[in-house]
């Protein structure tokens, strides 16, 4: 049953992994733009701290990510979705699977993940990234860091939740606390590392850049 096989193969293949954190962004990011210089320097900077990264593996924020990561020499991981029209990796994927079915690959993004970053997108973005915060809201996730990158981009959604959700009773205030905002890539990294101290040692002990 195709279902059934694409959970064993994504668990085969990424059960192995090592600490790796999700990034999600548009498809649409272009390459002169400065969300897809943010996100090469997100996928960097998490390679040189010890993660791997795990992205959608397509054009646009996924690209800036998967290729600031394989050029620093990390793990660049890419979860590839069969779509109606042509779609193929992106050039800087080095570890990557197809899926025929979001809900499977939507897992595996999770399931590895030793945190997560939203990089500017749209639906796809929001869908995967409030998948997210539910899963850690329920206690179905283990508490990972989860990062809107881009405050500006950011705070009508942030702020609605607020003033919306949390005010008819939706949401607890507490819960706004799961979602961290911040333009600067260096904070993502620390939010990262100081979760996971175990790869800081590890990285240093590499001769990494931390
Ligand atoms: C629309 C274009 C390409 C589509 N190719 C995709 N390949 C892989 N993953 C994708 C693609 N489009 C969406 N995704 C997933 O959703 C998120 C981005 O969605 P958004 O609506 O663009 O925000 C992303 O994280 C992927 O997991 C153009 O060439």
């Amino acid at each position: 049953m195709r279902i059934q096989s694409e959970f064993v193969e994504g668990f085969g293949t990424l059960a192995e992994l090592g600490p790796a954190v999700s990034v999600f962004g548009s498809a649409r990011t272009r390459p002169d733009s400065p969300h897809y210089r943010a996100g090469v320097e997100v996928g960097r900077r998490l390679a040189e701290a010890g993660f791997g990264v795990i992205t959608g593996g397509g054009p646009g924020a996924m690209e800036a990510v998967n290729r600031g990561a394989a050029e620093a020499g990390g793990v660049s991981v890419g979860l590839g979705i069969e779509l109606p029209y042509e779609s193929n990796f992106n050039e800087y994927v080095n570890l990557g699977i197809y899926f025929r079915y979001f809900f499977v690959r939507k897992v595996m993004f999770l399931k590895y993940a030793s945190g997560v970053v939203a990089l500017p997108g749209g639906v796809g973005t929001m869908d995967e990234l409030f998948e997210a915060v539910t899963l850690v809201q329920t206690g179905k996730l283990t508490a990972v860091p989860i990062v809107m990158y881009g405050v500006d981009f950011w705070a009508g959604v942030r702020n609605w939740m607020g003033a919306t959700m949390v005010s008819e009773g939706y949401v607890r205030p507490e819960d706004l606390e799961l979602v961290h905002a911040t333009d600067d890539v260096e904070e993502i990294v620390e939010l990262m590392c100081a979760a996971h101290p175990s790869v800081v040692a590890a990285s240093r002990g590499a001769g990494g850049s931390r």
